[in-house]
């Protein structure tokens, strides 16, 4: 514990400790710790927002993975950066065994960060460090679940999204306190299948999940129906899981 307490980014870190076997958080702390040491030379992350790594991003990436319900087969996250949510979400599949996740970040040095990242964990990860818009095509088919957190406003992420999402792959979408705004812009150009959950880890967060999108404005029922908006948490604080397994690998 002794870098921890040297780096200051203990605000959440016995929260993860809790919420994971001992396995997977011994990976975590070696991402934590590898971040910290090459954060003085990249910004992996905002640097105010250090201090606060694992309760802001490894606690914000964690609470992801149990938005989806089965082991999911390919899960591809969209400009990683310093590997929120994509080398968390890694770290867990790891311990479940049989998951490939995919980091897309064209920035050279945040890719070679990840890279080592995944060495130092032990990670059954990817790194393609090109733009997401060369490498969606190829990676779509096949995919079960893609994430992005902080790439860009809906309209823009569905469009950098449109692939997976088109070949069945369920949306994972972290997003602030403009959420709502968002999907109204969004939903202007996208017949969206979606729910909007609160966030674990940040009180004005929330976490869209869409499990069907399709280029054109057409209103319908069944975005309000069974499984339409939620915007509240359950009342066991645990969402129910959306179930990435009606993708099928190729
Ligand atoms: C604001 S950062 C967010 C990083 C990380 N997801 C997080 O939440 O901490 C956005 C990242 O996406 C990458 N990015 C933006 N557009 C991209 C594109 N078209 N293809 C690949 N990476 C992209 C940037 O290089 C940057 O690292």
């Amino acid at each position: 514990m002794k870098g921890q307490r040297e780096t200051g980014t203990e605000p959440g870190r016995a929260d993860a400790e809790r919420a994971v076997s001992r396995e997977t958080f011994r990976r975590l702390d070696a991402i934590a710790q590898l971040l910290v040491k090459w954060q003085k030379t990249i910004n992996l992350v905002a640097p105010a927002t250090l201090p606060e790594l694992w309760r802001r991003h490894v606690g914000d990436s964690l609470q992801l993975v149990h938005h989806v319900s089965k082991n999911p087969l390919r899960w591809v996250d969209l400009g990683s950066g310093g590997g929120f949510p994509g080398l968390v979400v890694a770290a867990v599949l790891a311990e479940r065994g049989g998951s490939a996740v995919h980091l897309v970040e064209s920035d050279t040095r945040k890719a070679a960060f990840l890279r080592e990242a995944a060495r130092v964990a032990d990670l059954p990860v990817t790194v393609h460090a090109v733009r997401i818009e060369q490498v969606a095509q190829q990676l779509a088919p096949g995919t079960h679940v893609v994430s992005a957190r902080a790439l860009a406003p809906l309209p823009k992420l569905l469009e950098l999204a449109a692939p997976f999402l088109e070949a069945g792959a369920i949306g994972v979408f972290p997003k602030g306190r403009d959420a709502e705004q968002e999907l109204t812009d969004a939903r202007k150009g996208w017949t969206l299948d979606f729910n909007l959950r609160a966030s674990a880890s940040d009180p004005h967060g929330k976490i869209l999940l869409v499990r069907g999108a399709r280029r054109g404005s057409e209103a319908s029922e069944s975005l309000f129906g069974a499984g339409g908006l939620q915007k509240e948490p359950r009342a066991s604080g645990e969402p129910p899981a959306v179930d990435a397994s009606r993708t099928k690998a190729p």
